[in-house]
């Protein structure tokens, strides 16, 4: 049903980047946050400064991970590490939490101004999934989570939240764990196995994949199927309206010419089933 295999029944769909176009606004926010930061500890150490990549480095550190784990992960990585500070540090502190509410504020600033975009094939797929009688959850890091499901209109279609204010108040660790997503599943009352993970980032297609859910689908808005893949992504494609006219998942065919594909990201073969190793798929129904 709907793209998917007869053993789902229900779907968890990450916020930022799947349903609303706001991963970008949080890439940007976070771009002029650490380049701010870098560019300042350059003057201080004499170092030469090399600007934070929004391609790379906001994929791999940063995107679907809780704010102070973005931190820690991107500056790690240039082998920085800050005091951790708390969460409500001022955003002028010079710890991991005093970065992320440097973003912050950015990040709200923006969605005060421009306000909130859908992806008009998610809310076709959100519609064609509640009138199929599948279940429905929404599963983000983001604090900001509750704000722009509603700022997006999306809170009719979504039976259950889990977000980063619930994840801190439970002890939840972030993606790539799957625990936010085990939550979701909970929430809704179903088994992992039965759930289908829907997911941009390459943290969220690992917490799916560790999670042992039903069924992982990459959504690739930047040109990294590949990577979502090799993360644990079981198809990949580039708008969730793909998969409201295919075949149930599992038939291990390949699709091109998919319904409601993006332009944007339109470069020839975009939905592939992957069979991972060790995992028995049903064969559809
Ligand atoms: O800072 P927030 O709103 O709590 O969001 C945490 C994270 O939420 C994720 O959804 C985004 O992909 C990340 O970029 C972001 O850092």
């Amino acid at each position: 049903m709907l793209g998917l295999p007869a053993h789902v029944t229900a779907c968890l769909f990450d916020l930022d980047g799947v349903l609303t176009q706001t991963a970008r606004v949080h890439n940007a926010a976070w771009t002029e946050t650490f380049n701010a930061f870098l560019r300042q500890r350059a003057t201080a150490t004499g170092e030469p400064y090399r600007p934070f990549d929004p391609g790379p480095d906001y994929h791999r550190y940063v995107d679907g991970r809780p704010r102070a784990d973005g931190v820690r992960a991107f500056l790690a990585s240039r082998g920085i590490v800050l005091p951790e500070g708390t969460p409500d540090d001022p955003p002028d502190a010079d710890t991991v939490n005093g970065v992320g509410n440097r973003k912050n504020v950015l990040l709200r600033e923006q969605l005060r101004t421009n306000g909130v975009d859908v992806y008009p094939g998610s809310v076709r797929y959100l519609k064609a999934a509640t009138a199929a009688g599948l279940r429905r959850a929404v599963v983000t890091a983001s604090a900001n989570g509750p704000a722009v499901i509603a700022a997006a209109g999306l809170e009719p279609y979504l039976e259950a939240r889990v977000d980063g204010l619930l994840a801190r108040a439970e002890g939840l660790r972030g993606k790539p764990h799957p625990d936010t997503f085990l939550a979701g599943a909970k929430l809704l009352g179903v088994a992992p196995a039965q759930a289908a993970v829907f997911e941009d980032a390459l943290a969220g297609v690992a917490a799916g994949r560790a999670g042992g859910f039903g069924y992982v689908v990459g959504v690739d808005r930047v040109g990294q199927a590949d990577e979502l893949r090799a993360h644990g992504a079981d198809v990949v494609v580039t708008d969730l309206a793909e998969l409201l006219d295919r075949e149930p998942a599992g038939l291990g065919r390949e699709s091109t010419g998919a319904a409601g594909r993006s332009s944007r990201l339109d470069r020839g073969p975009v939905v592939r089933d992957r069979k991972p190793a060790g995992r028995d798929r049903e064969a559809g129904a």
